[in-house]
């Protein structure tokens, strides 16, 4: 272990237990998506399992954990899908639903909307914030 990694404070990541329970709740956000009529058409074609593979690595990161995330950047993902605010919002309160239920501290879940706030532009269409 490095001086580092011994004095770095805890990230969000260890805090709510590391990779399994990133996994955990990845496995119930997407089971909401998946079941809300407005946001299913956008998965019909879509690799489920890799997609959920990466999520679980870009949460990750999003929480402090370690950078293996090697899939697309946000936008080229997702600027083809033409994704409108309010469905951005939608997949956005599937996630602070899924932390909630899962126990995951409030200022977990706080950050994890800051960030959800500062990407908004990548993943909804043209890069507009209208509406929300
Ligand atoms: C902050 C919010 C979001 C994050 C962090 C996120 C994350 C990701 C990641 C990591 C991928 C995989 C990229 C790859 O395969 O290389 C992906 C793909 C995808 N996302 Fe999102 N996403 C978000 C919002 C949304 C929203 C709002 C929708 C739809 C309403 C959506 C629909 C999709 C679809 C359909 C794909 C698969 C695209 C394809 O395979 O061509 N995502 N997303």
């Amino acid at each position: 272990m490095t001086v580092t990694e011994e004095t770095a404070p805890t990230s969000h990541y260890e805090r709510i237990g590391g990779a399994s329970s990133v996994k955990a709740a990845v496995d119930v956000f997407y089971d909401k998506v998946l079941a809300d009529p407005e946001l299913a058409g956008y998965f019909t074609d879509v690799d489920m399992p890799a997609q959920r593979r990466h999520m679980v690595l870009m949460l990750t990161v999003v929480l402090g954990g370690p950078n293996e995330y090697a899939g697309r950047g946000l936008a080229e993902a997702h600027q083809p899908l033409n994704i409108p605010p309010a469905h951005y919002a939608l997949v956005g309160g599937h996630l602070t639903d899924t932390l909630t239920e899962l126990g995951v501290p409030g200022d977990v879940i706080a950050d994890v909307q800051a960030v959800l706030a500062q990407v908004q532009d990548q993943v909804v269409a043209g890069g507009t914030r209208a509406g929300v």
